[in-house]
């Protein structure tokens, strides 16, 4: 990650959207909407309920296809995302570990045996979030906050170029959420794409750019200070420069 605005770094990017728009029944979700996003950097999306935020994201990952514009990825590019609300998760029949697990499937398959690189890349993502002690433990005896760290060990234990995550830190205590902060910058140094949905901005640490959804469209993208100063008090993105593109602009 640049240390400095000085800085240039070869970042590759990894998802580029251009004029996206979405509409639901005549109602536009997005409107004209343009954000790349390149490993190793952090970006923030904020806004209002209904702004968009979870319909950016869902276009990002390729869940839903936009009514009209642009999404590119390099080929081969893995997508991970941690979806809004962790809370169906309580009425699966598995463990920390069993849900983790899944998420090497896609480096592995379902039917084969993991290697034990796997198990290890498992057991260091549930590390990662502070759930080890509770790695044998089903889903549904857990408390909110822990589930919502077991989906992000999952997101993290994928290996994914670009991470995807919708509220991640919504039902955690300060201690989880200086933790799975600190998770997202690890991940982000180790070379990973992460977009994250929040309502807080302060809860993130550091990022590298914020980008505000007013009613569908990018109403500014705010580049976080040079030397990566904590977020707090930082919550007037219209500090920021004001045009259409918000992770393009590299801290
Ligand atoms: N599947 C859908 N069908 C119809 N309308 C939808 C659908 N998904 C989202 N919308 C509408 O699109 C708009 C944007 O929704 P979205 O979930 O992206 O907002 P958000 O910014 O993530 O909100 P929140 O902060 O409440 O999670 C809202 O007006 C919502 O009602």
């Amino acid at each position: 990650m640049p240390s400095s605005a000085t800085t240039v770094t070869p970042h590759q990017r990894v998802l580029e959207l251009r004029d996206i728009r979405v509409s639901f029944d005549g109602h536009e979700a997005l409107r004209g909407v343009d954000l790349d996003a390149a490993r190793g950097e952090i970006l923030a999306v904020v806004g209002a309920n209904g702004s968009g935020k979870s319909t950016l994201l869902a276009v990002s990952a390729g869940l839903l296809a936009p009514t009209s514009g642009t999404v590119r990825r390099p080929a081969g590019t893995r997508v991970g995302l941690v979806p809004q609300s962790t809370n169906d998760g309580a009425r699966l029949p598995l463990t920390v570990t069993d849900l983790v697990t899944m998420g090497r499937w896609r480096e592995r398959g379902p039917f084969l045996p993991l290697r034990r690189s796997d198990r290890a890349r498992v057991a260091e993502a549930i590390e990662t979030v502070g759930l080890t002690a509770l790695a044998r433990r089903p889903l549904g005896v857990l408390s909110g906050g822990q589930r919502q760290r077991a989906y992000l060990a999952q997101a993290l234990a994928q290996d994914a170029d670009l991470l995807l995550l919708d509220e991640p830190m919504s039902g955690l205590d300060a201690a989880s959420r200086e933790a799975a902060a600190s998770a997202l910058s690890t991940v982000a140094r180790a070379g990973v794409a992460v977009i994250v949905v929040t309502h807080d901005l302060a809860e993130l640490g550091t990022v590298d750019a914020v980008c505000r959804l007013v009613d569908g469209h990018i109403a500014d993208a705010s580049t976080e200070s040079a030397d990566r100063a904590p977020l707090a008090g930082f919550s007037d993105a219209s500090r920021g420069r004001e045009h259409g593109s918000a992770a393009s602009v590299r801290a």
